[in-house]
């Protein structure tokens, strides 16, 4: 019998689901719930990702611009839902997330030249933020985070989640999962992170983002 692969149903990603993964590390904090899986996606994905990330990248933004106009300083590509090849790999980060996929947001990949980075800063979006109604008012906020490297520069470029103390290094296919929330549903301030900056060569990354609420 042919094993049916169901996509999942759920509204927010379950911590047990995702820790049952094979080869799912959880790094241990009482303060963040996050995941890394490496070799999620293989070398030959990782580089038909950088393609089309490369052919199509824009300058990056941010919400509630902060006047510092080196806080984000990557290059961002929205990635083409109707693309076979991306739809597949979105398939697959809501089956490890085990959100259904109308929470998610179109899958962003970005690119970090030598000196580029984005600084530390939550994926949610501060309630009381001057963007956030233009943000959240019908999708709600940020769940969960997915995110793969694409690649691994030489040096720099690591992710570090300040408040734990915790610095993950690139590596092609890694994929990292935490969640914005805490217990409560309430952001957690614990998941703030920075994109440090690349100091040799160039460095991609995707990122998928769910919401509270459908998206679109
Ligand atoms: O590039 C990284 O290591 C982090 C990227 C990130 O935090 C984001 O895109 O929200
Ligand atoms: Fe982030």
């Amino acid at each position: 019998m042919i094993e049916q692969q169901t996509a999942p149903a759920a509204a927010d990603g379950d911590p047990a689901w995702i820790g049952a993964h094979p080869r799912v590390q959880r790094v241990p904090s009482r303060d963040i719930t996050l995941f890394i899986r490496r070799a999620f996606l293989s070398r030959e994905e990782c580089a038909e990702l950088v393609r089309r990330i490369d052919a199509q990248r824009r300058p990056s933004t941010i919400a509630d611009a902060n006047g510092d106009h080196y806080f984000r300083t990557s290059e961002t590509c929205d990635l083409d839902p109707a693309d076979p090849f991306v739809a597949a790999i979105d398939a697959r980060l809501d089956a490890f997330a085990g959100i259904a996929s109308h929470h998610g947001e179109p899958i962003q990949g970005q690119r970090y030249d030598v000196g580029q980075e984005f600084k530390a800063h939550t994926d949610y979006f501060d309630p009381r933020g001057a963007d956030f109604a233009q943000f959240c008012s019908v999708a709600g906020n940020r769940t969960w985070t997915l995110m793969v490297y694409l690649n691994e520069p030489p040096a720099g470029g690591a992710t570090r989640f300040t408040k734990i103390g915790k610095t993950v290094q690139p590596e092609t296919g890694k994929l990292l999962a935490w969640n914005n929330r805490l217990p409560s549903g309430l952001p957690n301030p614990a998941s703030i992170h920075h994109g440090m900056k690349v100091r040799s060569g160039v460095k991609h990354v995707i990122t998928k983002w769910y919401r509270e609420r459908p998206w679109g």
